[in-house]
Order: structure tokens, then sequence, then C-alpha cells
């Protein structure tokens, strides 16, 4: 592949054109997949920071297409005790749903009182969990994405299929800010992203989409599109049977045949994608398992609801780990 490495990157390009406007300082949490997608996508308008937890000598980079380039954004090793502290006033937290809680504790010190906390992640978190590290003024909101992410090296991730986006507030503060944080960060520079209001109703609708593809994809190592294989259909039919039947009894009102239709939308809106969790498994890292169908083996048991077909994928992905 002949990689063409721009001299002049997008966000330089737009500042000598002056069309930089309501610059914010933004910093990220997580130079990983999506971290570094977001990175590029808010470097055209925002100062980015990167917020990492280890020594980079290499700078971070972005692919898409035949394109290759550097991303003008800084980095700042939380662990290192010789380097200046942020003041974070946006932050976004991009990290695995089992390195969340440990994220939040690394920069809840040096939050701004009126700090917006953005964090994506798949699988269920407890954001009470998280909402105990945060001030009264401070705001937390989830968003939860389709777009694709490919780490080709440690700094560089390849962007694979531009899926939906949607920004939902987990607190009253974030109520009050939605549009404006929308507008500010997500409207022009996240495609296809829109505004969700029931932000409990936003997780199950990925958590699904999850449950249908990141196991069976991780497990047989195909790409998300490949899942539409008719091979593939009674699997994905049973685990989003039990999983809307567990969602239902959460008060969560989701049909099997919406639930479905998302899964395969997903499915082809990201068809050359691998998915995070094949990813992990090829690069023999943990899963993010225990908070997919480990959430809806657990809701089932809560509920009296037996769930094979999720307990199942749980018990393949965690041997996989080992
Ligand atoms: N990749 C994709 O296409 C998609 C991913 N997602 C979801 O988005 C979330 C992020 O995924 P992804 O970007 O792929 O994950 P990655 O594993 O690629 O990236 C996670 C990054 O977070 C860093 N990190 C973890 N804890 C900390 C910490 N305390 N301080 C600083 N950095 C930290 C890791 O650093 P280190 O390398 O040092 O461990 C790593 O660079 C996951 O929940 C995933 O399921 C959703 C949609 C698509
Ligand atoms: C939506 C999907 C399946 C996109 O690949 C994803 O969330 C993931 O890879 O974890």
């Amino acid at each position: 592949m002949s990689l063409v490495l721009l001299a002049i990157t997008p966000a330089i390009f737009y500042g000598v054109l002056g069309v930089v406007t309501n610059m914010a300082n933004l910093h990220i949490v997580g130079a990983g997949a999506i971290g570094l997608s977001l990175a590029n996508a808010f470097a055209y308008d925002h100062s980015v920071t990167l917020l990492v937890r280890r020594r980079y000598t290499v700078p971070f980079a972005f692919s898409s297409g035949q394109e290759l380039y550097h991303l003008p954004v800084k980095h700042i090793d939380l662990s290192d005790p010789t380097q200046n502290k942020p003041l974070i006033q946006h932050g976004f937290i991009c990290v695995k749903s089992y390195q969340l809680k440990q994220a939040i504790q690394s920069i809840a010190p040096y939050l701004a009182e009126h700090a917006n906390l953005f964090i994506s992640h798949n699988g269920m978190s407890d954001l009470k969990e998280i909402e105990q590290y945060l001030g009264e003024k401070q705001a937390l909101f989830f968003f939860s994405t389709s777009m694709g992410g490919l780490k080709i090296n440690d700094t560089t991730v390849k962007a694979t299929g531009a899926g939906e986006t949607y920004l939902g507030a987990c607190n009253d503060i974030a109520l009050e800010r939605l549009s404006l944080s929308f507008n500010q960060f997500f409207c022009s520079q996240i495609p296809h992203s829109k505004i969700h209001h029931n932000i409990a109703q936003l997780r199950w609708q990925k958590l699904l989409i999850n449950v249908a593809i990141n196991p069976l994809s991780a497990i047989h190592q195909v790409k998300n599109g490949q899942l539409r294989q008719p091979r593939y259909a009674s699997m994905i039919l049973q685990l989003l049977n039990e999983a809307c039947v567990v969602a239902n009894a959460d008060n969560i009102d989701i049909k099997l045949n919406e639930a479905l239709t998302s899964a395969y939308q997903v499915m082809t809106g990201t068809q050359h994608n691998s998915s995070s969790m094949a990813q992990d498994i090829l690069n023999g890292r943990h899963t993010e398992i225990d908070a997919i169908c480990g959430y809806i083996v657990k809701r089932g048991a809560y509920h009296g609801i037996d769930t094979p077909y999720n307990r199942e994928m749980l018990n393949q992905l965690l041997k996989l780990h080992s």
C-alpha cells in the first residue's frame, strides 16, 4: 500500500485559513483505536492532548484510505511524576470497560470545577460508581459509537468504518449542557452523530449490538460483515432473544426484531471492521466479554431468567483469554 505522509496536517491547514472557531482544550484518556480516532476528528477545531500512562517516543498518526498523517496532538504521561499535570475542562475517556474505573481515578484530581466528562466504552458499567468521583458541577456524558478503528501499530490507527455515534446525558448538569456540548464537539466533527435522550435505552441498544457481533467475530476471527452469513444466524437470534428478554425485565423497551435489524445494520455499516473483541483476541489481550455477555448472564440470574447462549459465549471467551 502506498501511503502518502502529508507534511501539512489538516488542523494546521485549517488554522492557516483561519477557519477554526470556538477552539477548546480537550483531553483524551487512552491512545487506543477510539482515542486516536477522536483525536483525529477533534484536531481540526480544537487543541487536543492525549493523556497516556507510559512513554511514547513515536508521533501518533491516523490513516484513512491511502493517506497517513501525523496527528497534531500533544501528550502527557500521567505515570511520569516529572510531567506537568493537566487542568481538564473537557475530558474524553476512551478505554476498555474494565479499565474505566482506574482511568477515572487517575484523572479525577485534575478535573476543573465545571468539567465535562465524556465516557465511551462497550458493555455495561456502573454509572453510579463513576459519579462518585465527580463534583456537583461536573457533567457526565456517555457516547456510544459504532465507528471502526484498527491499531496498525502502537501509535497509528486506521479508520475502518464510519458507524453512528450517539451522545447522551448521565446526570442533570450534563442534561443542561447536552445541546451545547453536542454542537461544540460532535455535530460537525464526528460523522453520523446524534443526541439521544434516553441514556439507559441508548446503552442497552449498543449492548445488544455488541452481544450480536463481538463474541462471534472474536471466536471465528471474521470481519463484522461476514457475520451476515447464514451459518451465524441462529446463534445471533438466540443471543439477542435472551438479551431482549433480560432487557425487558430491566424495564427497557426493546423488541427482538428491532435489535436484530440494528445488529445487521451495524454489520453492514462496519463490514470491513474487525470488532474490538476480535482484535483483542488476535493480540492476546483481555476482552470485554464480562461487561457484554457476562452482563446479560448476571442480569438474567437476577431476574431468574436462564441465558445459556450468552453463558456459552462468556465461557468460550474466558477460555480464550487464558
Ligand atoms: N476499536 C473499535 O473499532 C471500537 C471500540 N469500541 C469500544 O471503545 C472502547 C475503547 O476501545 P479501543 O480504543 O479499541 O481500545 P484500545 O485497547 O485500542 O485502547 C485503550 C487505550 O486506553 C489506554 N488506557 C487504559 N487505561 C488507561 C489509563 N488509566 N490511563 C491512560 N490510558 C489508559 C490503553 O493504554 P495501554 O496501551 O497503555 O494499555 C490503550 O491505549 C472499548 O470499550 C471498545 O469496546 C467501540 C466501537 C468500536
Ligand atoms: C460496533 C462494533 C461492533 C464495531 O466494530 C463495536 O462496537 C466494536 O468493535 O466493539
